[in-house]
């Protein structure tokens, strides 16, 4: 197991911020950390980073005690802090130097920088001032930093904040990459996010797990209501299109975009897909929108 967690709780003064969590992580897995404003997140990322010591109970990542180890625990960790410090007064290059400097990279140095610059996609920027940086571009140096050193677990706190459509995704592009050989643990509030990148998801709400599962088997659990989004090169009528298995309502969108809506997503899109073969529709773009993990969301944390 890369990340072993085992009643991990912190209290701030009155304030029990994480409730004796306990889980299991591994390697080659990307888990979406879930969970309302306050739950937690931030609190557990920073105590499995080895920057925050619990108030009780323990954790071991790579083997290596958090508390005991922190300096090994950090060394195989690379963490993307929520709110990302960087050194403003630095040059891109500079700021990663630095870093390479902290993790005794040495001889491997600049060519681990060009590495990390180039699969960050901050080459066009890279001779700038960090405080210079926008936002997208802040976050990308934050993500050089945490890779710099090729960490085999990587924690990021909200790691696509501020990034515009493009930008994101390349990152998440990215982070799907890495989390095929390394272990990955991202916290997020967008659940699009979630259902594009992680194998599992854990949901933590007043300080507790409340959900720890495949993001498929939470998937199902929400009945996988939701609706897809289609449009076709040629007039279609909603009889045709309830003529679909699965499909409970249409609605008609501009053109001949339409909306179909169903408690099975999966099943109505492979038979709308049979429909067009059939019926001779050409299908121009098709997009899906489960509301499940949203819903599943939404009723355990309220
Ligand atoms: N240094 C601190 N001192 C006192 N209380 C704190 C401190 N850091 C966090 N807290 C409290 O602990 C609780 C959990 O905070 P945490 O930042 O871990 O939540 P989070 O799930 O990351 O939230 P968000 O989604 O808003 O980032 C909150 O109620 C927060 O106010």
């Amino acid at each position: 197991m890369s990340i072993k967690v085992s009643a991990l709780t912190k209290i701030y003064g009155e304030q029990k911020a994480v409730d004796a969590i306990s889980f299991e992580l591994k390697k080659g897995e990307i888990t979406g950390f879930l969970g309302p404003n306050g739950a937690g997140k931030s609190t557990t990322m920073k105590m499995i980073t080895g920057y925050l010591p619990p108030t009780s109970g323990n954790a071991t990542v790579c083997g290596f005690d958090i508390v005991k180890e922190s300096l090994e625990v950090r060394k195989r960790v690379g963490y993307l802090p929520e709110s990302n410090p960087l050194y403003y007064d630095m040059y891109v290059k500079e700021f990663l130097e630095f870093m390479a400097g902290v993790h005794h990279l040495g001889k491997a140095a600049p060519k681990r920088i060009a590495e990390v610059i180039e699969m960050t996609g901050l080459t066009p920027e890279s001779r700038k001032k960090l405080g210079a940086l926008s936002n997208g571009y802040k976050q990308r140096v934050g993500l050089a930093h945490a890779l710099i050193h090729d960490p085999e677990v990587l924690i990021l706190d909200e790691p696509t904040t501020g990034l515009d459509p493009n930008q994101l995704a390349e990152i998440r592009q990215l982070i799907k990459s890495l989390g095929k050989d390394k272990t990955v643990v991202l916290s997020t509030h967008i659940m699009q996010e979630v259902e594009a990148l992680c194998d599992r998801v854990m949901i933590i709400n007043k300080g507790k797990i409340i959900a720890d599962d495949k993001l498929s088997v939470l998937q199902q659990a929400g009945g996988n209501t939701g609706y897809l989004q289609v449009s076709f090169g040629e007039p279609v009528t909603t009889e045709e299109l309830m003529q679909i298995g699965g499909v409970s309502r249409t609605e008609a969108l501009e053109g001949n975009y339409w909306r179909l809506h169903t408690a099975e997503v999966e099943a109505v899109r492979k038979n709308l897909l049979q429909f067009a073969l059939i019926n001779n529709r050409n299908i121009l773009s098709l997009q899906s929108n489960s509301q499940s993990l949203e819903t599943i969301f939404r009723d355990l944390t309220k």
